[in-house]
């Protein structure tokens, strides 16, 4: 079956299939439901403020998030011009992704079944190659920088995916500052020593659907993992799903209005030497309505190695993390199913 979309829509469902049963004995934890305000919230506008005192006190907030979460909600002022996203095109880029997963199998099935580095790519589940179980969840994935790419169909998506693709880049651009002023260095550290916001840095958009099922609490949209990447930026069609783990318990996320949920990757870990570690999150599904969750993973340039900053090996811990580069680290992850941090397991060393 190429699509769950596809299965769930050819016929009348009433229970998951055997293929998708999930089972998963490590991250059986009771879930928690904490409400939206025990999870950080960052105010964009603050971060980008010339209020030298609102500034600072939004990058300390910044970098306890990054230290206690590796999880935050990012709220932007959507009027903003020069850094917020317009509500408009978020809506606007919600409505085409879900569109292109209506779309006809047929025109669908042109971007199936290809290589990591192609630059469109459709599928289901995460490496259906290799996965036992399926997962409840159908995915576009599109490498949108330094070549940006897209779909021919439908007609409006490359016009509003090429402004949403901009706009979260300038987000993560202005993240990453606070961020290296939080670690206590210049802050265009990260975005200089990573290359992010220069020509060559890569984005690559992962656009989920996540249809309505018979049986969610047997099913996964999305398993425990860390993305790959410094940052995620993630937004939703309205429907929850994400959760995030959190001293220990899952955290089901309730965005707040106009909010991205940015999560800190695998090479925020690295370059950090484990100071700011990625977070564990994971994607359940549920019965009532089609699920979508757009995220765009913001990262160096394909070819650079990733390797722990010296400016942050100062304090008497050696080297956590083996150098790799991060086109190797996307290779490693996409070669395995996905599960939760076996692939950063890969390059810790033993200090
Ligand atoms: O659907 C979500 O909320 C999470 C998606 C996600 O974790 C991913 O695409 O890596
Ligand atoms: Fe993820």
């Amino acid at each position: 079956m190429y699509s769950v979309k596809e299965l769930v829509e050819s016929v009348g469902l009433t229970s998951v299939p055997s293929s998708y049963i999930f089972r998963d004995t490590k991250s059986d934890v009771h879930c928690m439901h904490v409400q939206s305000e025990t999870v950080p919230i960052i105010d964009f506008s603050l971060l980008t403020s010339h209020d030298p005192d609102r500034r600072s006190e939004t990058i300390t907030r910044l970098g306890n998030a990054c230290l206690e979460w590796g999880f935050f909600m990012c709220v932007v002022i959507l009027q903003v011009i020069n850094h917020g996203v317009p509500e408009m095109l978020r809506d606007e880029m919600v409505r085409e992704t879900e569109s292109f997963f209506d779309l006809r199998e047929e025109d669908k099935r042109q971007y199936a079944g290809k290589k990591l580095f192609d630059p469109i790519r459709c599928g289901t589940s995460f490496n259906s190659n290799v996965d036992k179980t399926l997962l409840w969840r159908d995915y576009l994935k599109i490498h949108v920088h330094p070549h940006f790419n897209a779909p021919d169909k439908p007609s409006g998506f490359s016009k509003v995916l090429r402004e949403y693709c901009q706009k979260t880049r300038d987000i993560a651009g202005e993240l990453l500052k606070g961020i290296s002023e939080s670690l206590g260095l210049e802050s265009g550290y990260i975005n200089e020593k990573m290359r992010v916001g220069s020509s060559e840095s890569h984005q690559l958009l992962v656009a989920n659907m996540y249809p309505p099922c018979p049986q969610p609490e047997l099913a996964m949209g999305l398993p425990p993992h860390s993305d790959h990447g410094l940052l995620t930026i993630l937004m939703q069609n309205g429907i929850d799903g994400l959760q995030v783990m959190h001293e220990g318990n899952w955290v089901s996320i309730n965005p707040l209005p106009n909010s991205f949920l940015v999560n800190t990757g695998d090479h925020m870990e690295i370059l950090t030497n484990g100071k700011y570690k990625s977070v564990v999150h994971r994607a359940v599904v549920n019965s009532k309505a089609p699920r979508v969750s757009i995220g765009t993973a913001h990262g160096p340039p394909l070819d650079t190695v990733v390797s722990p900053a010296p400016e942050l090996m100062t304090d008497g811990v050696g080297q956590a993390y083996l150098g790799i580069k991060y086109k190797n680290y996307l290779e490693l992850q996409q070669s395995k199913t996905l599960s939760g941090k076996s692939c950063l397991d890969h390059l810790r060393l033993s200090i």
